[in-house]
């Protein structure tokens, strides 16, 4: 042991044998001098003197040359931190060994903290991610789930670039990986899935795991972006890589010289992006006559930015996770890895189940009513619809001591009908006592209820017909929608990094639900003209042959669509035209109709029910 001691070449001679490589490999200065200064090596005056010294290069040398008078220990501390914070001084960590470092355990015993501005940011990054990611947002702003109480692995099949399958994932921590990687070249991954699958899900999964360090990859960045976010800006905005990222995500502190951005654009390597919901982008830019973007300096519109980056036109070599509903089309050569998302298979609704419901006869008697029902259990392989079917089951038990859901209750508008009951229920139901529970009366919840569903039901179609599933706190009021209506459930808030302004703004739960509720709205408008309808049915029919996205203009020079789309995707009008066919023969409509034209709304249910049923009673199967 003394041997090896004895054999060691002295620190202060590595310092000024490898002067030069260490003048110009150098940086992150402070974290140095913090270290140096801490560990009682280098005084104030010290400090200050590096301080003052212009560049960066001279404030190396100067840091060498004071080290080196202060002898040997304070050499060989040197080395030390930056193998220690190899974050920060990943230039000179080939270095280290080079020269064989190995720390003695003197200086093991020697406390290193790591101030260096890049460090730092992934540590910011990791903390906020852990924060954002840790819970899933449902039920309005009054519930939340832990996402490790809840969440469940769900069928994830990999594909080729022909679809054609090369096997399961086996959990969400190789979803980087390289295992079926079709395409080398290709930077993205791209997972895809029909509504409600779980898609977002998923990506929340994959950022709590990098921010526990839990996912098998060596990136130090993760920046999440929800696609829509891309569209909320105005046509002429233009703002830098550097705002998209840090303004959008967390911004790094006490970093006056941009270090964290200069190591992002020398590593993009260690920067994970995931991107969610392509299909929600409104291509309302024409993208084919906006310039490039190639240079990570520039200026440019947002969505020119996100094209440039999933193009590999900017920070190529990141690795980037892309999700879309079934159906969008992305060229092959920008993708490296395709993931197609298919629920829950029995085994994983079986633990679904189990973490839904605590006590063990609750699960048995939801294991009883799915058993019993084929289309039930179809439905709920789809987790956003196994999750609202649960939700009621827990709010029948818990309102009325019932644990059944109705025999009728099997299709997808039946589903959302219940949920809309559960958030009216809310409302109108004073707590339950626990030694009696209400009567379940659903006609009296919708009638109590019809003042905010109306409201509601108008948000929704307005947002439908203005291609937008945001609204701002003003559409919310002018539709009738109240304060104390926010709390039911229907709607979320949104977060800042999800939209471009600064005001509050909000969503429905998702997608489908606002989708439902517009069917709702359309059947129930005393101004619309009759045939307007039918009118989202006329729009799917002229749109079904569209499907380019501006990734392919971007890519290649495909024809552009030559129509302004307000979403990439029509289906979400094509889930409002299933649930006007649904809603006909809802018994709760009935009754809701007679109460509606009781309160003086003139609705339109004999007119919808035969028209809708002679045009899509072929499509109205699970509807
Ligand atoms: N793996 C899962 N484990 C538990 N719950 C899940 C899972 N995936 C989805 N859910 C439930 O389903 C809801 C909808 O999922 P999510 O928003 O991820 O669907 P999506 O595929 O992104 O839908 P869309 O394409 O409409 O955006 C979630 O809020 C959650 O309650």
């Amino acid at each position: 042991m003394d041997q090896i001691k004895e054999a060691r070449v002295p620190c202060s001679s590595l310092l000024t044998y490898h002067r030069e490589l260490l003048v110009t490999r150098l940086r992150s200065i402070q974290c140095i001098l913090d270290n140096l200064f801490t560990c009682g090596f280098f005084c104030q005056e010290d400090v200050e003197i590096v301080q003052q010294t212009a560049t960066k290069a001279d404030q190396v040398r100067k840091i060498l040359e004071l080290v080196q008078c202060k002898g040997e220990e304070a050499c060989e501390y040197l080395i030390f931190i930056i193998y220690k914070v190899c974050d920060a001084y990943i230039d000179l960590q080939p270095w280290l060994k080079e020269i064989n470092y190995n720390p003695s355990e003197d200086v093991t015993v020697m406390k290193v903290v790591n101030t260096d501005p890049i460090s730092r940011y992934c540590e910011k990054l990791r903390h906020d991610m852990s924060r954002d990611t840790s819970f899933i947002m449902s039920y309005g702003q009054q519930e939340e789930t832990r996402l490790e109480d809840l969440y469940t692995d769900t069928v994830m099949e990999l594909l080729n670039d022909c679809n054609e399958s090369l096997g399961f994932l086996e959990s969400v921590d190789q979803l980087l990986g390289d295992h079926a990687v079709f395409n080398p070249q290709g930077e993205i991954t791209y997972i895809m899935g029909d509504a409600g699958v779980g898609k977002s899900i998923l990506l929340q999964k994959l950022q709590n795991l990098w921010s526990t360090k839990e996912l098998q990859t060596d990136a130090i960045f993760f920046f999440k972006f929800r696609c829509r976010m891309f569209s909320t800006f105005k046509d002429a905005e233009q703002i830098s890589l550097r705002d998209l990222l840090f303004k959008h995500n967390c911004y790094p502190d006490h970093d006056p010289d941009n270090e964290v951005f200069d190591y992002i654009l020398r590593f993009p390597e260690k920067v994970v992006f995931t991107f969610d919901g392509y299909d929600e982008i409104q291509e309302d830019v024409d993208l084919m006559n906006l310039p490039e973007v190639v240079s990570p300096e520039d200026k440019a519109n947002p969505l020119q930015l996100l094209i440039s980056l999933l193009c590999g036109k900017l920070l190529k070599g990141s690795q980037k996770v892309l999700t879309a509903r079934t159906g969008i089309e992305i060229q092959s050569k920008v993708i490296r890895k395709k993931v197609a998302l298919r629920g829950f298979s029995p085994d994983h609704l079986k633990t679904y189940t189990d973490l839904h419901f605590k006590e063990q006869e609750h699960r048995e008697l939801v294991s009883i009513q799915l058993d019993a029902s084929p289309h039930l259990w179809g439905l709920c392989s789809t987790p956003l619809f196994c999750w609202i079917v649960f939700k009621s089951f827990g709010h029948l038990h818990t309102m009325h001591d019932s644990f059944h859901l109705p025999e009728t209750c099997i299709t997808l508008t039946d589903i959302f009908l219940l949920l809309s009951e559960v958030f009216l229920s809310r409302s109108a139901t004073p707590a339950p006592s626990l030694l009696k529970k209400s009567t379940r009366c659903t006609s009296e919840t919708f009638k109590a209820g019809l003042r905010p569903l109306v409201a509601f039901a108008k948000l929704a179609l307005q947002g439908m017909e203005r291609g937008s599933f945001i609204s701002s706190q003003e559409e919310i009021s002018e539709c009738g929608v109240t304060e104390e209506d926010l709390t039911l459930g229907f709607l979320r808030p949104l977060s800042e990094e999800d939209t471009s302004g600064s005001s509050a703004t909000f969503e429905f739960l998702h997608m489908t639900l606002q989708s439902f509720l517009a069917a709702f709205a359309l059947v129930l408008d005393e101004q619309a003209a009759a045939s307007s309808i039918l009118k989202f049915f006329t729009e799917c029919s002229r749109r079904r042959k569209v499907s380019c996205l501006p990734l392919d203009s971007c890519i290649s020079s495909s024809s552009k669509p030559s129509e302004k789309k307000p979403f990439a995707s029509n289906e979400h009008l094509q889930f409002t035209n299933l649930f006007l066919c649904g809603l006909h023969t809802a018994p709760e409509l009935i009754l809701l109709y007679e109460h509606a034209v009781s309160l003086g709304f003139t609705v339109r249910y004999t007119l919808c029910s035969t028209r809708l049923v002679s045009q899509c009673s072929a499509r109205q199967k699970c509807y």
